[in-house]
């Protein structure tokens, strides 16, 4: 029989959250142990979420929730600010983080990797969980060799707090390892209103839609002579982020340090 896998929840009640709670307690070898709110300290998850049956306690102090219940890994899925304290308690408590949580800086990033090395432990800041989205990063890679000048347009709903995603810095970061840095477009272009060409990454454009009625939608378009070239992702429901999610927590138990992004662990 596999160990069982225990595991606290950030963010329960948001939209990925309770997603993940379901996750958790639908699959045999995982086990809820506490989640993290940011409010209701002390009160039962089947209080606060009506998806949910369990007893288990609600905290909203990491530390207290770490230093009372035992954990095995932390699920957060919450805000930049938020994401990035709770994965740096968990480290610090001896708790492998599984993070879909974006928006977090690169210093951030250098930071918890160097705290998940002092402590050996296993650490995924996953940008996207979707696998159909992670083979869109690494085609995307892959055409960037042959199609160099390349544009990234992610479109999410309006609730959502980072611009540009977390899938869409990744993407431009797996590009540049591919693509000769240069500028694109016009050496003398210039924006009559501020903002309409993009955020710029390594001369790359990076354009962010936000419109209620969308989950999470990226499109990468390439050009050269003659040709275009789009690759395209659609997630239409949270669900579709779950299965990453799974083997996430599967996998993060064997391993000793941070990996940033899905595609290092998807064989
Ligand atoms: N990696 C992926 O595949 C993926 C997919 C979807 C969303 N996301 C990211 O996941 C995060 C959550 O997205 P969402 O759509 O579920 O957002 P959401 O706003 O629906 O949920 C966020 C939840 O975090 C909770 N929260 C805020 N501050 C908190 C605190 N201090 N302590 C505990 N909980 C706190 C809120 O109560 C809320 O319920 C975002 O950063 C988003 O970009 C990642
Ligand atoms: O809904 C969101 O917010 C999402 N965020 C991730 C990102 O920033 O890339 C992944 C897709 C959904």
């Amino acid at each position: 029989m596999t160990d069982v896998i225990k595991i606290v929840v950030a963010g329960p009640r948001g939209r990925m959250g309770r997603e993940a709670v379901k996750l958790v307690e639908d699959t045999e070898n995982f086990q809820l142990v506490a989640v993290i709110d940011h409010k209701h300290n002390g009160m039962k998850l089947a209080d606060i979420l009506e998806t949910s049956k369990s007893q288990v306690m609600v905290y909203t102090d990491i530390e207290e929730c770490l230093q009372n219940e035992q954990a095995d890994v932390l699920i957060d899925l919450t805000t930049p600010e938020t994401g990035y304290l709770h994965t740096k308690t968990a480290l610090t408590y001896g708790v492998r983080p599984v993070v879909g949580t974006t928006g977090f800086s690169q210093e951030e990033l250098i930071e918890l990797k160097s705290l998940a090395e002092a402590k050996g432990l296993g650490c995924i800041i996953a940008p996207n969980f979707a696998i159909g989205a992670i083979l869109m990063m690494k085609f995307s890679q892959m055409a960037s060799k042959y199609f160099p000048d390349v544009e990234i347009m992610e479109m999410h709903h309006d609730q959502k707090l980072d611009a540009p995603s977390g899938t869409a810095v990744k993407t431009a970061e797996m590009i540049k390892e591919n693509r000769p840095s240069h500028r694109q477009g016009h050496e003398d272009e210039k924006e009559t209103i501020e903002g309409a060409r993009g955020a710029n990454y390594d001369g790359m454009r990076i354009h962010s839609v936000r419109l209620p009625g969308l989950v999470a939608h990226q499109q990468v378009l390439f050009g050269a002579e003659g040709q275009t070239l789009t690759l395209r992702h659609d997630s239409y429901n949270r669900a579709s982020f779950m299965s990453g999610v799974k083997v996430s927590v599967e996998t993060i138990m064997s391993l000793d340090s941070l990996v940033y992004g899905l595609e290092h662990i998807l064989v």
